[in-house]
């Protein structure tokens, strides 16, 4: 549904160059929540801003639905008519909601249509059915200064879906909101996202985001996308930075951790149905291994229940290669603990 190539995005003020995208390759599929995650400074604001082409990318394509947003004329406020027309097919949600605070509430669900020339009474029916999808239907003639934050953003949700988008941008829409206001928000997203089967890019800082409604992640760093998947691949593929962050294990190993000499420390990741079978204990009676377990935590991510353990196994990694095989061989993920470990103990144990 959104497909950039070879996203780049050069700013250039006072004589300086800062390069905000670095050539970003990312599909959205149709459908999918998709979160983009990174540092302060990464590039997700520009890289948002660039899929609608509120800014105009340096050089890359951006391709929405089929379209070919970078071939069409224009930029920002002055972007050609069929370029405005493409947008008004992509929805944004904003940090700080954007209302005007001199419109009700069903003022500012017009303004878009409005500014599509829908005429007055259609334009008032259309608004009206929005505020009663997000849920505000007793507040149309409201202000927005009487609104506290999680409904503000819902007038933000219902104006973003004015032009019938298929697809709805949302650049941090929970970060100024407290954590239980969040969950409705985005608990509202994802049943947008099923009921219209709208696709959602969001950007966020917040992994938890992440965790209950996206699909699908990527990771930014300067500038470049260098992780991204559906959550579940990502949470199977060994060494992903995102999994660690999406799941961090609360145990320690004894040390420093990884293989030595005497002993092994791995993490698994157990997904699916392996949740729920006795793995670790087949594992230990069929081989005759003690295997202690260094930590645990079962979590539900992307709405499916997932668990990763870290345990020990006496000898080294090599010596372990066929129990290791089994755990793999039941769609286990199996990596040796030593960088995680190092992480976090530092995080951890602050000496
Ligand atoms: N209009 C601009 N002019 C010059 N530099 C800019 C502009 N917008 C962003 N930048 C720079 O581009 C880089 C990426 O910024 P961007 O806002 O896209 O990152 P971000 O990941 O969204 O960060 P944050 O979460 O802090 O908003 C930063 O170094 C930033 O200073």
């Amino acid at each position: 549904m959104i497909t950039t190539t070879g996203l780049t995005k050069v700013y250039r003020s006072r004589g300086r160059e800062v390069t905000a995208l670095d050539g970003v390759d990312l599909h959205v599929r149709e459908g999918e929540v998709f979160g983009v995650v990174g540092r302060s400074g990464a590039g997700k604001s520009s890289l948002i801003r660039c899929v609608n082409l509120l800014e105009r990318p340096t050089s890359g394509s951006v391709v929405v639905d089929g379209r070919d947003l970078t071939a069409l004329a224009g930029r920002g406020p002055r972007a050609g008519a069929e370029l405005r027309r493409a947008r008004s097919r992509i929805g944004m949600v904003f940090q700080h909601f954007n209302l005007l605070s001199s419109r009700t509430v069903q003022g500012n669900v017009e303004l878009p249509l409005e500014i599509l020339g829908v005429p007055g009474r259609e334009r008032a029916r259309k608004a009206r059915e929005l505020l009663g999808l997000v849920g505000l239907a007793d507040h149309a003639r409201s202000w927005p200064a009487r609104l506290s934050g999680g409904q503000k953003q819902r007038v933000g949700i219902a104006r973003a879906l004015a032009g019938d988008p298929k697809v709805l941008l949302s650049d941090e829409a929970t970060s100024a909101l407290d954590p239980e206001t969040t969950r409705s928000v985005l608990d509202l997203l994802r049943d947008l996202n099923r009921q219209l089967g709208l696709t959602v890019l969001l950007i966020t800082h917040e992994m938890d985001v992440v965790k209950t409604v996206c699909d699908s992640a990527a990771l930014m760093r300067d500038g470049k996308v260098v992780e991204s998947g559906t959550v579940s691949d990502l949470l199977a593929t060994p060494g992903s930075e995102l999994a660690r962050e999406l799941f961090p294990l609360g145990g320690r190993s004894r040390d420093r951790g990884g293989a030595d000499e005497e002993r092994t420390v791995v993490d698994v990741t157990f997904h699916g149905e392996s949740t729920t079978r006795p793995l670790i204990s087949r594992l230990s009676r069929t081989y005759g291994v003690d295997v202690s377990i260094l930590g645990a935590a079962m979590d539900t991510i992307g709405g499916r229940q997932v668990g990763r353990m870290r345990i020990e196994l006496p000898g080294r990694f090599e010596d372990n290669a066929v129990p290791i095989g089994f755990l793999r061989e039941h769609g286990l993920t199996v990596e040796a603990a030593e960088t995680v470990a190092e992480a976090t103990e530092t995080v951890k144990d602050p000496r």
